[in-house]
């Protein structure tokens, strides 16, 4: 990341969540490769990076599971959806905090400690296991998703997957088309956004504004964001 490209707003998008009380409601986490609808494809971006301890599945829970296919219906014909992440261990979120702390701290080394762990949880949640507060990937309730075209190509997005910069912030660029013309390609990352977001939101997720390609639901990011007095997903761990 070079400088400017400064990871501002440095605040997390989203407050008080924490509060959110949690009714767990037990739902198993199922395997998103036993799925086989045809429309999503699974591919784990952390094992596939060598991330110790990824998982070469992306779990989630069971209603979360059937709510993707739902969105991969509502896809233009021949699309599918790319499931990056769903259910993290505890050992992946904590490596991708620590490495990011890190890279900020290297890009960043004026930042006093307190800034630089806001401008990181803006983009890697602290892996929480406080059954009070889990950390959104420790629920089964938060996915990392793409859409693939009839072509087999991912959409361009106009970041990569964990490009952490303000141009992965979801309204980056409906943002920068109310203040100046988009170019050509500008406008095809803010459409294929606003595909990604239709399809989603209205099969029942909320989308986390700092990254246009996670998405919750009824984990307490999910119930803060739609206004819901308590979240249905908890910590769960993956029984093996
Ligand atoms: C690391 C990135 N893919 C992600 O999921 N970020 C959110 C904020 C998280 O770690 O919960
Ligand atoms: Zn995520």
């Amino acid at each position: 990341m070079n400088r400017n490209d400064n990871p501002l707003p440095h605040v997390h998008p989203l407050q008080d969540w924490k509060k959110i009380p949690i009714h767990e409601n037990k739902e198993e986490l199922v395997s998103m490769q036993s799925i086989d609808s045809g429309l999503l494809l699974v591919k784990p971006q952390y094992h596939e990076k060598g991330i110790v301890g990824a998982l070469n599945d992306c779990y989630v829970r069971r209603e979360v599971a059937i709510m993707l296919v739902e969105a991969a219906r509502k896809l233009p014909n021949g699309y599918k959806l790319m499931i990056w992440d769903g259910w993290r261990p505890f050992s992946v979120q904590s490596q991708l905090y620590d490495a990011y702390v890190n890279q900020l701290s290297n890009d960043f080394p004026e930042f006093s400690e307190e800034r630089l762990i806001e401008s990181a949880r803006q983009f890697v949640s602290y892996p929480n296991e406080d059954e009070e507060s889990p950390a959104p990937h420790f629920t089964g309730g938060a996915v990392d998703v793409t859409i693939v075209d009839s072509n087999g190509d991912q959409l361009q997005m106009g970041t990569e997957f964990d490009e952490f910069t303000n141009s992965a912030w979801t309204k980056f660029y409906e943002e920068k088309n109310n203040t100046e013309d988009l170019t050509e390609d500008e406008e095809t990352f803010m459409k294929n956004r606003r595909l990604l977001q239709h399809v989603m939101t209205t099969s029942g997720f909320t989308n986390y504004p700092a990254e246009w390609w996670h998405f919750d639901h009824g984990n307490q990011w999910w119930a803060k964001q739609s206004n819901e007095p308590v979240a249905k997903y908890g910590l769960v761990k993956l029984e093996t």
